[in-house]
């Protein structure tokens, strides 16, 4: 503690910046963030003092939030130069995924990029669809088998799908990522998938105000020493660690032997990652051009399992809550997609569908769309100032003495983007902005946003997936993987809550948004649905 305070952050902001006043020393406006529901906070205090505003974390820590569109462009645009990871927090980063591509700054990550680049090109991404259908129908059959031995005696079965949806996006990574079937949906466990679930922690809802306390003195412990307590026997870390070894084990076994392929004159046809990246770089090492080493390959197929699993589980979930609370859009959906798909009874979906075919489908890409505007599964970004700069606003903001149209800050400055609070700015949204109203999608309006109303974001102008040169390299996987799984679900099943008076909250911690019940906070996501076959909507 007397170190922390001699530490003393010093103020580097503007003085006359608002901001509420924090409740103490100790933890600060900190409790109000973490103990209300994601992006609450941020709503409340941008309506009080505007779209930028400071507030104090735990022991003094000064926070700038930036909820204003070309501010959050700056930040995103300056990621890997100006904007960087928190030190400490990158080196515990680096216990979990190892050196990969979330890790990485300035050239380093330039180079990782690139050498990943064929992983996630538009015609790649595109040949996965069928893939992620095949799994979205291994779990509709499985449904359609507990509605037969489960179900009431109306066709009605009640299931928690949230672990469904972790089941079923775990499933699409081990496929797509692995090429390896784990058989979760039907039960099985594989080592590789039990291996990568030490990775992610379960979802941590409501600390304790100690907790909150502890987490943010995490922060104040020196990235050197954050880097030397790695070497520790310490049972947290060991656990990482034989995670790790586990699938480092198993991933240097299948790129051998992709290897073995490959060197005598295979051309590999399989869809996923590891071969996509194996190939890449024996073509590279040919042409006497730089490959991606091993170790590199492991630690980034870590790093898309730890980035990729809990955020598209969320989008999933939050998107079935919505479809189930409004049957008229779900109505609406399950006629595009018979129309396009065939009806249960004409076409099953073994063997997947295309990405040509959900391409035909408007308001499917309306729903997710909407759902990732609305929901967003990573509601805020925190960065750290890596030197001194001025951050331009679209709109000029009131301080207690006059006005700013840009704000200046100081090396080291802790900075929070709001994406929720970009992505549900009136000025671009309208004032139904705060309403899952996916029809705004089909306006043409809503691809035309003026550039200094934009937030820099990668895909249709929110803020989910970041932007610039660290924005999400799975944004494309993502948004097709949702739509696959939402696409055969709605198809096949009319879903509603299972308990009228179910009330949508969203656990916002730290930076994830997950669904849960308002007011139980406590045990992971939740995504309650009573489920039925569909019968014909056309
Ligand atoms: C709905 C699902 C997802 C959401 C909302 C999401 C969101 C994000 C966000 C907000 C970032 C930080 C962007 C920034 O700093 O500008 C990010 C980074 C990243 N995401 Fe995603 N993501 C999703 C799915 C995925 C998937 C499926 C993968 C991989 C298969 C993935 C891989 C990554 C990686 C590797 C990074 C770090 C990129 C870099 O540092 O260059 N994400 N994601």
């Amino acid at each position: 503690w007397i170190w922390l305070r001699l530490k003393g952050p010093r103020s580097r902001l503007p003085p006359d910046l608002r901001g509420p006043t924090p409740a103490s020393w100790i933890l600060g406006n900190q409790p109000e963030v973490v103990l209300s529901e994601a992006g609450e906070a941020n709503r409340r205090w941008k309506a009080q003092y505007g779209a930028v505003y400071k507030y104090y974390g735990c022991f003094g820590d000064e926070y700038l939030v930036l909820n204003d569109a070309n501010a959050v462009q700056h930040v995103l645009k300056g990621q890997t130069t100006s904007y960087l990871l928190d030190k400490s927090l990158r080196e515990f980063l680096r216990l979990v995924t190892g050196e990969g591509l979330i890790w990485a700054d300035e050239a380093d990550h330039a180079r990782q990029r690139r050498l990943l680049s064929p992983a996630f090109n538009t015609p790649f991404i595109k040949s996965l669809a069928p893939t992620f259908a095949a799994c979205a129908f291994r779990l509709v059959t499985q449904w359609n088998q507990r509605i037969e031995t489960e179900g009431d005696d109306k066709g009605g079965w009640d299931v928690e799908a949230y672990h469904w949806m972790e089941l079923l996006t775990m499933e699409s990574l081990g496929l797509t990522a692995f090429g390896v079937k784990f058989g979760s949906l039907e039960g099985n466990q594989h080592p590789l998938q039990t291996a990568y679930t030490g990775l992610i922690g379960s979802a941590y809802s409501h600390p304790s105000k100690l907790s909150i306390a502890l987490g943010a003195a995490v922060l104040h412990i020196p990235a050197f020493i954050v880097h030397h307590l790695q070497k520790l026997p310490l049972p947290g870390i060991s656990k990482f660690k034989e995670a790790q070894r586990v699938g480092r084990k198993f991933a240097d076994e299948l790129m051998a032997k992709k290897r073995r392929l490959l060197e005598t004159n295979h051309v590999l046809q399989d869809r996923d990652f590891i071969t996509v990246l194996v190939q890449a770089g024996e073509k590279n090492q040919k042409g006497k051009l730089e490959s991606m080493p091993d170790e590199e390959i492991y630690n980034n197929l870590t790093t898309f399992w730890v980035a990729g699993f809990e955020t598209a589980t969320n989008a999933s979930s939050f998107a079935l809550i919505e479809l189930a609370r409004n049957p008229d859009m779900q109505q609406r959906l399950a006629s595009e997609l018979i129309g396009i798909l065939g009806g249960a009874a004409d076409r099953d979906l073994s063997d997947g569908f295309s990405t040509d075919e959900v391409e035909q489908m408007p308001y499917l890409e309306a729903v997710v769309n909407e759902t990732l505007r609305c929901h967003g599964p990573i509601h805020s970004g925190l960065f750290r100032a890596a030197g001194d700069d001025l951050i331009p606003l679209s709109n000029p903001i009131t301080t207690r003495d006059g006005k700013l149209n840009s704000i200046r800050v100081q090396a080291g400055q802790s900075i929070i983007c709001s994406f929720d609070g970009c992505n549900r700015w009136e000025e671009v949204w309208g004032p139904d902005a705060d309403q899952f109203r996916p029809e705004r999608w089909l306006r043409a309006e809503a691809k035309e946003i003026e550039p200094d109303k934009q937030c820099g974001g990668v895909y249709a102008n929110l803020a989910t997936f970041g932007g610039g040169p660290k924005a999400c390299i799975g944004y494309r996987f993502a948004v097709l993987e949702v739509s696959v799984f939402i696409a055969a679900i709605i198809r096949d099943f009319e879903i509603a809550l299972s308990r009228p008076d179910w009330e949508l909250g969203r656990d916002g911690s730290y930076i994830g948004t997950i669904p849960m019940e308002r007011g139980r906070w406590q045990g992971g996501g939740r995504c309650p649905l009573r489920v039925r076959r569909r019968r014909s909507v056309m």
